[in-house]
């Protein structure tokens, strides 16, 4: 018994280390002086709308304009500093945790719960190699837990996984004696096109791994066979048990409308590996649907794998996994055991580690912004600082207790069975544990419960992760941002434009839903345990979508002002001028130097910022307008689960890095619009200056508005070609370009009325 607790706590002072961030002195320095000129500028504005120098209505209209656009620019830099102020970087020392935590048996249990919604846009095929990644996780696999959460309803999926269950017990010792790094079979194999065979023992090792190789081809095949089919044919079906298990499911089950389904598919009592050993537990679960009843999307499914693992295993660390997100390095619990089981910390400092979301097959300039620097890296850190990271729905592992209430005061759910401190009797194939689990997967199961509005994943968003996360704070949790060199999770992000921009109005809305509620970050997350500097953090997020409004301002109205010749901004020999260079660099080159020092690429800066300008004339105006209608007419917002099938030709495309438009979707018709209106203005523009005589010429340009006009063409340049030059099927659809052109005359036309 040397591990007395001192010994403990003293040794666990090695399990991780924070350090600063270099550059935060100098942010803290020039916050204050950005801060004056972002007030000298809101003085301006609001002095020319007192006392304006001419009365003339249109000077009124503009500069009304640019003061509500130089607000709300003026609040989100506000937000950002919060996370500029004391960002941390931690690291791990993975290697002492066996000095914390004696023997394996002593290393805390993991129950993963897996996200699927539709067999038809995540592919079975992949959700089963996400969970054959983490199943081979480096962890003691009598304390892992594997469960399934398959919100389509889908036979074809459960299918896939009972053949994944066959593979792992060869995939797992497989991986274990081989110390494979990639765990994911797909993966593996893709990159793996056999070994150079040398010596007998190297022969065995080859002959093994082709053999290994066949069943994931064969079983690759099989799947994706039934999921083409669209039903489980006889031919697949192996024995009894399975014939009982897809029997379960008749003609007159829909993805809305069906029973509760949960099949044991590993035990890891019983259940053992071709070497013998035990296997992890493998458990598909889908909740009773009806169509009559709220499913809340998400956080509905995995509020009921909270209770469901609660009956079967309540092992007091979960992890959410979105579909798509497969591991891709076997020692992640561990790293992320360095902060659950360090004693120093205590459960209240680590309710729970996230990782960052990462993604596969990002083009080379990222050109849509895929990879989320500010979102998933520069953030988190800057929040590390304070209560710690955004929960962003996968890659997280949080302690099962910090769903049910504050850290000093624990919320009970309606039955001791589904909380945090039960603990199972039987095993999870028993009669009574199955009956158990699946009642609390009842539809019904919920009502009258606290379930979603104090315990569990809270609903009222549809974005439940960064508004449970955010609750959790509220609540007095703090947690933990582990951002390891070699990522963590990888996942796929959204290869086609619209994907894209529709992934991200769904976040919108959500976001919006949280702005607006009864739990705003404005009124109770500035006031609430998470302190106001967090509370007043999280509203960047919550408010995203208010990037619109100097968005669609700067790119319509210097543009149609310099059409009509009208000036407004200050001349290059007024003082007032070198305001805008300033705030327009200062904010741009703080900007890029944070991505660049969180490992960005200038080029990945420039679609950046692109695509920042695009959100803004996209999915933050579209989401903003169908939530206010939807919120005046009493309307629930869904959830349109995004794509992970890939096009082969659309995947080519972006690979070369060529925007993918291809089909007509309404988001497109404002930034085309902006592109064509920017490229007439800065023509026009161009050419009124070079025909103008006399006067003060280049002194008394429209420097500002040139220069805004000429931004707005720069990065205007991929619509340009997808309207003009391109011949592919990514190519702009005439029917936007005809709304477009329509759009850019209607606002030219109203403009020679208004700002005359
Ligand atoms: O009714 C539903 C809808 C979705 N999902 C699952 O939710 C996950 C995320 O859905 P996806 O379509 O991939 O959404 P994304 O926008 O890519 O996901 C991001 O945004 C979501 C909402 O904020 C978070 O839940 C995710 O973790 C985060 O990766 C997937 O595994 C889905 O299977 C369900 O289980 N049930
Ligand atoms: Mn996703």
């Amino acid at each position: 018994m040397e591990d007395d607790p001192t010994t403990r706590r003293r040794r666990s002072s090695a399990l991780h280390t924070a350090d600063r961030w270099p550059i935060t002195p100098f942010n803290r320095l020039f916050a204050p002086i950005y801060l004056l000129a972002v007030l000298a500028l809101l003085y301006r504005h609001v002095t020319n709308l007192l006392v304006p120098a001419t009365s003339s209505p249109s000077s009124f209209t503009t500069t009304l304009a640019l003061l509500v656009a130089d607000l709300v620019l003026a609040f989100m830099w506000a937000t950002t500093q919060v996370f500029r102020m004391n960002p941390i970087r931690r690291r791990e020392a993975v290697e002492n945790l066996n000095d914390v935590v004696a023997e394996e048996g002593e290393l805390p249990g993991v129950d993963v719960f897996i996200c699927t919604a539709d067999p038809y846009k995540e592919p079975p095929l992949g959700v089963v190699n996400t969970a054959l990644s983490v199943m081979a996780y480096d962890y003691p696999r009598d304390r892992l837990a594997v469960y399934v959460s398959d919100d389509g309803g889908s036979a074809l999926t459960l299918f896939a996984f009972v053949e994944a269950a066959k593979f792992a017990a060869r995939w797992l010792p497989f991986c274990e004696r081989n110390r494979v790094v990639e765990r994911n079979p797909a993966v593996y194999f893709g990159s793996n096109r056999g070994h150079p065979v040398d010596g007998e023992v190297e022969e065995i090792k080859h002959t093994k791994f082709c053999q290994l190789q066949t069943m994931y081809e064969s079983m690759k095949h099989k799947v994706e066979h039934v999921v083409e089919a669209g039903k489980v044919d006889d031919q697949f079906i192996d024995g009894p048990k399975e014939q009982e298990a897809f029997g379960k499911w008749s003609d007159k089950f829909t993805k809305h409308n069906h029973p509760t389904f949960i099949q044991v598919l590993l035990d890891s009592k019983n259940d053992k590996d071709v070497d013998g050993h035990v296997m992890p537990n493998l458990i598909y679960v889908s909740r009773e649907k009806s169509s009559t009843s709220q499913h809340h999307f998400k956080a509905g499914a995995l509020n009921v794998l909270l209770r469901v693992s609660a009956t079967m295993t309540n092992q007091p660390i979960v992890l959410t996994l979105d579909c798509d997100m497969y591991s891709n390095d076997p020692a992640t619990p561990r790293r992320a055991m360095c902060y659950l089981c360090d004693p120093k910390l205590g459960p209240e400092n680590s309710a729970f580690v996230q990782f960052p979301q990462k993604y596969h097959g990002i083009n080379e300039n990222d050109i849509y912004a895929g990879e989320f620097q500010r979102l998933f890296q520069a953030m988190p850190m800057g929040a590390d600082g304070l209560c710690g990271p955004h929960h962003v729905g996968t890659g997280c592992f949080f302690r099962r207790r910090a769903f049910f209430g504050s850290p000093s005061s624990p919320v009970a759910p309606e039955i001791p069975e589904v909380g945090p401190d039960h603990v199972v009797g039987g095993s999870v194939r028993s009669g009574s544990v199955l009956e158990l689990a699946h009642r609390v997967a009842e539809c019904g199961y919920e009502n009258q419960t606290s379930w979603g509005s104090k315990i569990g994943y809270r609903y009222g968003s549809l974005v439940e992760d960064y508004y449970t996360g955010y609750r959790l704070h509220c609540e007095g949790w703090k947690s933990v941002f582990c951002c390891p060199q070699r990522p963590a999770f990888l996942g796929d992000a959204p290869i086609s434009l619209a994907d894209m921009l529709n992934q991200q109005k769904r976040w919108d809305i959500g976001l919006l839903e949280v702005a607006f509620s009864r739990f705003s970050t404005l009124t109770y997350g500035v006031r609430s345990s998470a302190g106001f500097l967090m509370g007043f953090g999280y509203c960047q997020n919550a408010f995203w979508p208010s990037w619109s409004i100097p968005v669609i301002v700067y790119s319509f109205l210097p543009q149609l002002a310099l059409l009509n010749g009208l000036h407004i901004f200050p001349k290059a020999t007024e003082p007032w001028f070198w305001l805008y260079p300033f705030l327009f660099l200062g904010a741009y080159a703080q900007d890029m130097l944070d991505f660049l020092l969180v490992g960005g690429t200038f080029q990945r800066w420039w679609s950046d910022q692109r695509i920042w300008l695009l959100r803004g004339l996209t999915c933050h105006l579209f989401a903003a307008v169908e939530y206010f209608l939807k919120y005046f007419l009493g309307i629930a917002a869904g959830f349109n689960v995004t794509s992970k099938v890939i096009d082969e030709e659309q995947s080519k495309r972006y690979d070369r890095g060529t925007f993918e438009f291809g089909v007509h979707s309404p988001m497109f018709v404002p930034p085309t619009a902006a592109a064509l209106i920017s490229l007439l203005a800065l023509v026009q523009g161009l050419a009124a200056q070079a025909m103008s005589r006399g006067g003060g010429g280049w002194r008394d340009a429209p420097l500002l508005q040139l220069f805004v006009a000429g931004f707005g063409v720069v990065n205007g340049w991929p619509i340009y070609e997808a309207v003009g030059w391109r011949s592919d099927g990514g190519r702009m659809p005439v029917r936007t370009v005809v709304v477009a052109v329509a759009l850019a005359w209607g606002c030219y036309v109203a403009a020679g009325f208004v700002l005359k």
